[in-house]
C-alpha cells in the first residue's frame, strides 16, 4: 500500500538527509515540497548528470511526502531503475499500463 511506511524511518530519513542536501539539490527539494503543499498540480522535470545526487534528492523527497501521509509514487522505466528508490515500481505495477 501507497500509505504503508513507517513514519519513524521517514522521519529519520528526512532528519538525517535534509541537512546534507547541496545547495543545489535544497533549491530543487523546497520547489517541490512547495509545489505539493499548495496543491498545483505542476509537472516537474529533474535532469542531470549521472551521479550528481537526483537519486539521493528524490529518495528525501519521497520520504518527505510520504512523511507527510500523502502519497508519493515512485515510478521507473526499468525494473533495475525501480529497485533505486524505496516504493520503486513499473508502470504497469502501480498504474496499470505499459511504457514503450
Ligand atoms: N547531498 C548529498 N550528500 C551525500 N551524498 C550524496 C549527496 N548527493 C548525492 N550523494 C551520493 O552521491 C552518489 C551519487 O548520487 P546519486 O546516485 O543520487 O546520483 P544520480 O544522479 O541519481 O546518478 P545516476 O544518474 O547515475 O543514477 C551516491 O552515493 C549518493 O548517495
Amino acid at each position: 500500500m501507497e500509505i504503508n511506511y513507517d513514519p519513524v524511518g521517514l522521519a529519520e530519513i528526512v532528519q538525517t538527509d535534509v541537512p546534507r542536501l547541496t545547495e543545489e539539490q535544497r533549491l530543487i527539494f523546497n520547489r517541490v515540497c512547495r509545489s505539493v503543499d499548495t496543491a498545483l498540480g505542476e509537472m516537474l522535470f529533474l535532469d542531470a548528470p549521472g551521479g550528481t545526487g537526483k537519486t539521493f534528492l528524490t529518495k528525501v523527497i519521497l520520504a518527505k511526502v510520504r512523511g507527510q501521509g500523502k502519497i508519493a509514487l515512485a515510478v521507473a522505466s526499468s525494473g533495475i531503475a525501480a529497485t533505486l528508490l524505496p516504493g520503486g515500481k513499473l508502470p504497469i505495477q502501480c498504474l496499470k499500463f505499459r511504457s514503450t
